[in-house]
């Protein structure tokens, strides 16, 4: 529940150096702070500030100082809600403890001058408490990999079920959330007015205009310079996007930033070592083109969206289900068969029936099927006089 009070633009030092500011800016900043009278807590805006300098900028100026690092680490804590994500984020933290440690050890060494080990241990304070973190680490890997062994069979058996995967990426509040309701007409999912508002991947079904059913990822948002141990941690919730089918990247044209927004998603996306041919497939959606009159995308093959107001939706399900079925082999074909051979079954059994219409003056029917291409091939073997036509 912060509210911004004042912005200031300052160069600052190489971040090995003990001070952030020059004197001069330390100065500059520490008058307007102590003038603004409502202060209760000053963010730079640099990636991490060590621990001494935290301690010596917050006494100077007698209010919290945060940085990127701890900022982000905060949204995150507030909006954990499973276990795995608060693992995630105890994780992410332990380089924090960890510097803590270092600052509050050497101060101790220098109070105390000899007696710095611990009663008989043999062990100092510095590594007892590093022992203690290390274990503490340990503990939160093993725990997630735990999850993530969970996950990959859970995996396992989606993919038995053969329902194509989309996972929806993109820059934080975007609207991603949004667009996945929008697409699945889930109720019970709340897209949020917040920077992280999701932290688990969570899978919606929906359908697309042929009626087969595909399953929507829901994924973490991209942010510039997200600091790299927060992206270690979530990388295993990331994983996930390397199976799917098809990627679709959302993108808020209204922000002003969101050509720099789509670099970061895209070289993110890139380190995260998915098969090339997710990146080559991938379907750039321009959302909340309700803010813009007359919005056209700059990008050839970008398709303009509002996740909100329900706009263009028809067209994006139309390009993923041509994508997911040059990606996934499938094929959508109308068959004739006759009623009293084992065709239709053995459709049922092996591809998706979507429509049957039966003629019954003739005794067959027609039926339309999704089908993989191996499936495919089998038919024609079996039932090599079956009419096929595709549609
Ligand atoms: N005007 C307008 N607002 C939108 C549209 N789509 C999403 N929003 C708003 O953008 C905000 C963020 O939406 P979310 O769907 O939560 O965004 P997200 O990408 O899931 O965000 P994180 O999970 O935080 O990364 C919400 O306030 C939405 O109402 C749109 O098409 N038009
Ligand atoms: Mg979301």
């Amino acid at each position: 529940n912060w509210t911004v009070l004042d912005k200031i633009i300052l160069p600052t030092r190489n971040p090995s150096k003990k001070f952030v500011f020059g004197k001069g800016n330390f100065q500059v900043l520490t008058e307007k702070i102590k003038k603004l009278p409502n202060v209760t807590a000053v963010f730079l805006n640099v990636e991490r500030i060590s621990s001494l300098t935290k301690k010596e900028l917050e006494g100077a100026w007698g209010v919290q100082v945060f940085d990127r690092y701890t900022v982000v680490l905060h949204i995150f804590r507030c909006n954990a809600r499973t276990k795995e994500a608060k693992l995630q984020i105890a994780l992410a933290e332990i380089p924090l403890l960890r510097s803590n440690l270092k600052n509050e050890a050497s101060q101790r060494d220098q109070q105390r001058g000899g007696s710095r080990y611990i009663m008989g241990s043999g062990e100092t304070f510095l590594e007892t408490q590093s022992r203690v973190l290390k274990e503490r680490e340990l503990k939160i890997r093993n725990a997630l990999e735990k999850l993530r062994r969970k996950r990959a069979l859970l995996r396992t058996q989606r993919r038995k079920c053969e329902f194509p995967m989309v996972s929806v990426m993109g820059y934080t509040n975007c609207g991603k959330t949004t667009l996945i309701k929008a697409l699945t007409g889930e109720a019970g999912i709340q897209p949020k007015d917040q920077l992280f508002a999701t932290l688990d991947i969570t899978a919606h079904a929906g359908y697309l205009p042929s009626h087969m059913a595909v399953i929507y990822v829901d994924t973490i948002g991209f942010l510039t310079d997200l600091p790299h141990n927060l992206v270690e941690s979530f990388s295993a919730t990331l994983e996930e996007v390397a199976y799917s089918d098809l990627i679709v990247h959302v993108r808020d044209i209204t922000h002003p930033e969101t050509i720099l927004q789509k670099a970061t998603v895209l070289s993110v996306l890139r380190n995260l070592n998915l098969p090339s041919h997710l990146l080559d497939s991938m379907v750039e959606v321009h959302n909340k083109v309700d803010l813009v009159e007359r919005y056209k995308p700059a990008e050839e093959n970008a398709l303009a969206v509002s996740a909100l107001h329900g706009h263009g939706l028809e067209e994006l399900k139309q390009e993923i289900e041509k994508k997911i079925l040059a990606v996934t082999g499938k094929k959508i074909l109308t068959v004739n068969i006759n009623l009293e051979g084992p065709q239709l079954s053995w459709l049922y059994k092996e591809a998706t029936v979507q429509e049957v219409e039966v003629m019954p003056e003739e005794g067959t029917a027609r039926v339309k099927v999704i089908i993989g291409s191996s499936a495919f091939g089998r038919y024609k073997n079996l039932f090599p006089s079956s009419k096929i036509s595709m549609s």
